[in-house]
């Protein structure tokens, strides 16, 4: 097992021999047990997913994985990693913080050699922001060593996990995603992908995983395809990454998406060719992927369920300038997320599209300890006003989402500070009321905004608007998909905005009074 405190790793890929961990980086070191203090200027915010990359059979196999993982890093900003295998030996770098920040260095790359390798960006969801919690998590097993990179959350993963450690497992991690490694180690299946199909059938939630064995490279979704996973090709080299802007940043080929309930296994065969075999789970549902894949986590120029995001949030605008006109002088997007939507609702109106908020780009998601003096200063550090523009207009704020309200509290302010004459705000998606346990961290259901506040007025006075309108619900949905919600058989997923949760929440309704996966042990 790789070492925790330690951030390079040389594995053994016979699990006789000894492993050998250096503990080289700067961002290693001694790791708390417990919840690590965070910090994060958009703590208010829905928080980011997680991305996954992985490629076999390219000899440049750790590059491309950096590659795609720095076009994946909008989905998570923690921590990265990557594992690759080469003759014989499994090797691991694992770094709290950006892919920038660590896997642009060729020292780092040279110690991942091998033409098989997968990744992992985190924010996690569940487990501490600590090195231990780090994606890919390695085991040796019986079948050899196995690593797996998951993106997504089970909603069944303390229940596993509590009964796993009641039965001997020692884990460790806090993350939800290591019980499949387990569930792979107690299968009595004879190779290494059956036994990782028989894990899966197990685990319950949203799930886009990656595993790799010292021969395959294996793909999961799960059998609702909340989380999106696509298949790519370079050089005639499978892939496997969460968005296709991954596949675009090395010229690689899209093939297909990896279907809802699927299971690709490609393997490298004695005579050097990869093969190829699809299994489809027995318990898959009709397709409903995450609508805030298109609301907020995607990147714009990704290509989510064969839908472009970008012309999503474009349209998701254009519906909410028809739901919900305002004369005003000026369209104004809240950056960036709220820029396509706002590009579209200025098309749909006819109001001009002005950039009326700057944001400073060099504030990354999470951010140094601050004083409480500094962290007051809160969004001013990310956004600015550009006086030029608003001073006297009307302005029609545009943003993708609103959680606990405070960015479009602050920015109100701001604009009105910067001489606005009226301020009012337009949400290209419907107010959120429920927590999501698919893989996006949101807060708790009382501290988001629609259920603080009883009606849309008593929301807009808090915020400090002149008017505040959502779209609706059915109007996301024609933004996304073309068509009305069916409400007898929804084609995404939208709990957030509903309450309809896709799939069974084993753990709120088993062990709703758990809360720290890393007491779980003494709590058996
Ligand atoms: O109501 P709140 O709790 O403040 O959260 C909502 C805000 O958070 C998100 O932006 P983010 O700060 O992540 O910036 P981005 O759009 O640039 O990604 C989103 O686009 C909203 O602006
Ligand atoms: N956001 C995610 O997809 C997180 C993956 C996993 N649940 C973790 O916390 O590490």
């Amino acid at each position: 097992m790789i070492s925790h405190s330690g951030e390079t790793a040389h594995i053994s890929s016979d699990h006789s021999q000894k492993i050998c961990a250096s503990h080289t980086g700067e961002s290693g070191g001694t790791e708390p047990l417990h919840n690590s203090s965070r910090f994060s200027f958009d703590e208010d915010a829905l928080h980011e997913e997680c991305g996954v990359f992985g490629i076999l059979g390219h000899e440049d196999a750790a590059t491309l994985t950096a590659l795609g993982l720095h076009a994946l890093q909008h989905r998570g900003q923690e921590a990265a990693g990557i594992v690759s295998y080469h003759e014989g030996r499994f090797y691991s770098e694992r770094h709290m913080g950006l892919v920038g920040d660590h896997f642009t260095n060729p020292a780092t790359l040279k110690q991942l050699p091998g033409n098989l390798s997968i990744g992992h960006v985190r924010y996690s969801t569940t487990g501490e922001t600590v090195l231990r919690n780090v994606q890919p998590l390695f085991a040796e097993l019986e079948v050899g060593g196995i690593a797996i990179a998951h993106n997504g959350n089970f909603t069944n993963g303390l229940s596993l996990r509590r009964h796993l450690i009641a039965s001997g497992a020692i884990c460790q991690s806090t993350s939800d995603s290591e019980v499949v490694l387990h569930l792979i180690a107690r299968s009595r299946l004879a190779s290494s992908s059956d036994r990782f199909v028989d894990a899966i059938r197990q685990v319950e939630g949203g799930y886009a995983i990656l595993a790799m064995t010292r021969t395959k490279l294996i793909a999961a979704r799960d059998p609702v395809g909340i989380r999106p996973l696509v298949m790519g090709e370079l050089d005639g080299k499978p892939i496997f990454c969460s968005e296709t802007c991954a596949l675009d940043i090395i010229g690689a080929k899209y093939i297909r998406d990896v279907e809802n309930g699927e299971v690709i296994i490609c393997e490298t065969q004695a005579d050097g060719s990869i093969s190829t075999t699809s299994i489809k789970a027995s318990n898959r549902k009709p397709e409903r992927v995450c609508l805030f894949e298109y609301v907020y986590f995607a990147r714009p120029d990704s290509v989510v369920g064969g839908r472009n995001v970008y012309v999503a949030r474009k349209n998701a605008g254009i519906n909410l300038a028809k739901e919900s006109p305002v004369e005003a002088d000026v369209v104004v997007p809240v950056p960036d997320g709220g820029t396509p939507a706002a590009i579209g609702y200025a098309q749909a109106s006819g109001i001009p599209f002005e950039l009326g908020i700057i944001r400073n780009h060099y504030v990354g998601r999470t951010f140094i300890e601050p004083t409480q003096q500094i962290r007051a200063l809160g969004v001013k550090l990310k956004h600015s006003a550009n006086r030029a523009i608003i001073e006297g207009k009307r302005v029609v704020l545009v943003d993708d989402s609103i959680v606990r309200g405070t960015t479009s509290m602050k920015i109100v302010r701001m604009i009105r500070d910067a001489g606005a004459k009226e301020v009012h705000i337009r949400v290209a998606s419907p107010m959120i009321h429920h927590p999501d346990f698919y893989g996006i961290d949101t807060p708790d259901a009382d501290k988001l905004l629609a259920n603080q506040y009883p009606d849309l007025q008593a929301m807009c006075d808090y915020i400090g608007a002149d008017s505040l309108e959502f779209l609706s619900i059915d109007g996301l949905y024609e933004a996304v998909g073309g068509e009305k919600r069916n409400p007898k058989a929804p084609q995404f997923t939208d709990h957030y905005f509903t309450g309809d949760y896709p799939t069974r929440l084993v753990d709120q309704e088993e062990l709703s009074n758990i809360h720290n996966f890393a007491l779980l042990s003494s709590n058996g």
